[in-house]
């Protein structure tokens, strides 16, 4: 009888968002995560800031000492707790004494992932992190498992839910952004400290950890080229509608091959124009899609909730069963793959596009200046729009491929020429030929 068993003892460090979800579901479905693990699945204590503010959870079960919890009698941490510290100290010890770690910190795992994964590998213990990235979202494991026989070139798309609310909120009902991302904390999406959403350090986190596993690489957040939503405007949304684009925050990881067949890793998040018809163009709310593209799979796309208290702990419970079974039948989950080590690439490297709005003096010989310094910058136009107002004219340039550090050098010369009035909007295009 699996009642009979020797239960999975579950320390659970943090009753949040994600936490409440995860401890209220394993106890309604206590029989069920049994049956499916082979062994009953019993949380022996819950970690917490304030006990107090928590009567929903068991007196005997709450503690506000998390390390006392992971030292004790435990099979498996759930660390959902968030941040560096103490959970990086808290997961080094859980894994040195062979305790297997679930946990949906993406900002710990894309700085010291690897002295985890070096950990589990001593001592045997396992590391499970599918809520980490595009939460409900089944994305790691395929990446880790299913895709391991295959060759992956592009990890694209939309990994923060509380941006990708806030976005589609300023394109379809023209919100405002400060009170969108009230409602993106209020509805459970946002990061405890939302600039990490707003600046782009979640996606910069979420996009190492893919690139990581894509590339078989160690990249870290810091080498990721990270920009957020916080300068996106109003403009830069109308500029976008005027083309029939909308603007997301996209996290991009490629493989970079050059002329000579050297092989690196780029790996960026920034906001981007996407055509309207773009499957990612359609992605609203808190919702996150990612395409992966391999050598021999073709093109895969990931949809779902990326964010939430409920979508998240689905995610950690799928681990969570993951980390029991191989308990159970004596196996092992996956481990760290860096044997590539690919250098990553610096942005000023990689091939972007970049769409242009431009306030100029209606006269004549602007649009030959303007023209001028893209070929300066060896740059080439692949879409130019003049609309005369009076005294003053719209110029909208859309370019082709160009190095990203071209492109930037080229928009602070046009910057500087006397005919342009103002940079209305300077954004990359993504999701179209070039
Ligand atoms: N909310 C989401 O949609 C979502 C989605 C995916 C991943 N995540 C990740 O999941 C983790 C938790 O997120 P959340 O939204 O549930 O956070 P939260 O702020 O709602 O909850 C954090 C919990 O940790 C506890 N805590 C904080 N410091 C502690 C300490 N020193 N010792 C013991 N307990 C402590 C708090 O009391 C609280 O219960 C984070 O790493 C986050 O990035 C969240
Ligand atoms: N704050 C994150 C939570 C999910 O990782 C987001 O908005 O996507
Ligand atoms: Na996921």
């Amino acid at each position: 009888m699996i009642r009979d068993r020797e239960p999975i003892r579950v320390a659970l460090l943090g009753c949040g968002t994600v936490g409440t979800e995860v401890l209220r579901l394993l106890q309604d479905q206590s029989e069920e995560f049994a049956a499916r693990t082979g062994a009953p699945v019993l949380v022996t204590g819950v970690a917490v800031r304030r006990p107090h503010k928590h009567p929903e959870v068991p007196e005997n079960l709450i503690t506000a000492d998390a390390q006392a919890l992971v030292e004790g009698d435990v099979d498996v941490v759930v660390e959902l707790i968030g941040g560096i510290e103490p959970t990086r100290s808290l997961l080094l010890t859980a894994l040195r004494s062979g305790k297997s770690v679930v946990t949906a910190n993406k900002a710990l795992l894309a700085e010291h992932g690897s002295e985890l994964y070096a950990a589990a590998d001593e001592s045997g213990a396992d590391i499970y992190f599918e809520a980490a990235v595009a939460g409900a979202i089944p994305l790691l494991r395929p990446l880790r498992e299913s895709l391991a026989g295959d060759r992956i070139d592009r990890v694209m798309g939309i990994v923060n839910g509380t941006t990708n609310y806030i976005l589609s909120a300023m394109d379809s009902t023209g919100a405002g952004y400060s009170e969108t991302l009230d409602e993106a904390g209020r509805l459970g999406y946002a990061e405890a400290d939302p600039t990490a959403d707003v600046d782009g350090f979640d996606a910069a986190a979420k996009a190492a950890i893919l690139a990581s596993l894509a590339f078989h690489t160690r990249v870290t957040a810091n080498q990721v080229h990270r920009e957020g939503i916080s300068s996106v405007t109003p403009g830069d949304i109308a500029a976008a509608k005027a083309l029939d684009r909308t603007v997301k925050l996209l996290a991009i990881c490629e493989r970079v091959v050059d002329a000579d067949g050297n092989e690196s890793v780029s790996a960026r998040v920034h906001p981007a124009m996407i055509p309207r018809g773009h499957p990612l163009a359609g992605v609203g709310d808190a919702f996150n899609a990612v395409f992966v593209e391999a050598e021999a799979a073709g093109q895969l796309m990931f949809y779902g909730q990326g964010a939430g208290g409920s979508p998240t702990a689905s995610a950690v419970l799928g681990d969570l069963v993951a980390v029991a079974r191989n308990k159970v039948l004596a196996g092992k989950g996956p481990r760290e793959s860096a044997h590539a080590q690919l250098p990553v690439q610096p942005m000023g490297k990689t091939p972007t596009r970049y769409h242009i709005s431009l306030d100029v003096a209606d006269k004549a010989g602007v649009l030959s200046q303007v023209a001028a310094t893209f070929n300066e910058h060896d740059v080439s136009i692949s879409v130019v729009r003049q609309q005369g107002r009076g005294e003053e004219a719209s110029l909208v340039v859309v370019t082709h491929t160009a190095p990203d550090a071209a492109l930037s050098s080229t928009v602070d010369k046009i910057a500087q020429l006397s005919i342009v009035r103002e940079v209305v909007s300077v954004m990359r295009v993504e999701g179209e030929a070039t």
